[in-house]
């Protein structure tokens, strides 16, 4: 089976085209494939495959023609994936599947429209994040209260005070298994500056990422409600790069690098 490597601020995908949904890529072999020392290494896989092939998302077939099946390293599925969609874009542009320009990705978290910027960066309209309250995440004994943001997938966004660099997020950080009963990512931040947030995250199903784009967005969010905004635009510094987004009324969008480094044969079988 062909595949892609490609990255967003170092949030690193293996790209896998299965257009007819064919190949039934298992939870075990993405675990495989994402291993970074037995297998090729990556925090999630991109299935690639014609919406209208697909049993999940086949009825957003009309608003887009390709269905990204995003699969976390641990082989488990998410709703959606930021940096993930505008790889994807990336790959489906590169391999003359799109055209530059604006077109509607299906997920499992609804159909996300994607667009080039002129500078070559992909903007992605991330929809509107859906503030549920506080709740509380547990990274080295210390309790950081958040915000519970949906994207599509839950994020729980706090404000921590002392500097991320200081997190040790080696391991799974306690969560409240009430509120997120299919587990939550989480990010760790802090504002600095004018609607500037340095964020490090930890990622259901992946550990810590080098960047996550559903977690940037519910970071500035997050942000945004610590001096009272619902609306701006922001940057959002993460381990990998710099992203930056835009907060509305009615919608968010996420803007930044995506690019394809590597391709080759994979040699790992179900
Ligand atoms: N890195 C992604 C988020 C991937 C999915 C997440 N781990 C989940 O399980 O919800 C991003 O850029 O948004």
């Amino acid at each position: 089976m062909r595949f892609f490597k490609g990255h967003g601020t170092e949030n690193d995908f293996i790209i896998l085209p299965d257009p007819e949904g064919e190949a039934g890529v298992s939870a075990a072999l993405v675990a495989r494939i994402c291993d970074r020392r037995a297998g090729i290494g990556a925090d999630g896989v991109l299935v690639v495959t014609r919406t209208k092939e697909s049993r999940e998302v086949g009825h957003h077939a009309a608003a887009a023609e390709w269905f990204m099946d995003y699969r976390n390293s641990d082989g488990g599925v998410a709703e959606m994936c930021g940096n993930g969609v505008r790889v994807f874009a990336r790959y489906l542009i590169d391999a003359g599947l799109e055209q530059a320009g604006e077109f509607g990705v299906a997920t499992r978290g609804g159909v996300r429209t994607v667009r080039v910027e002129p500078n070559g960066d992909i903007t992605v309209d991330m929809g509107k994040p859906v503030v549920h309250g506080e709740s509380v995440a547990i990274v080295g004994g210390q309790e950081y209260t958040g915000l519970h943001v949906d994207m599509g997938n839950p994020h729980l966004a706090c404000a921590i005070g002392d500097p991320v660099v200081q997190l040790d997020l080696t391991h799974q950080p306690g969560f409240d298994t009430g509120v997120f009963p299919a587990g939550v990512n989480i990010e760790l931040f802090n504002p600095v500056g004018t609607r500037r947030a340095v964020m490090r995250v930890y990622e259901r199903g992946s550990g810590e990422t080098r960047s996550c784009g559903t977690g940037s967005v519910a970071t500035a969010v997050a942000a945004a409600a610590l001096s009272g905004e619902t609306t701006g635009t922001w940057t959002v510094e993460v381990l990998g790069g710099t992203l930056t987004v835009i907060l509305e009324e009615e919608t968010s969008y996420l803007s930044g690098p995506a690019v394809i480094v590597a391709s080759g044969e994979l040699m790992l079988a179900e």
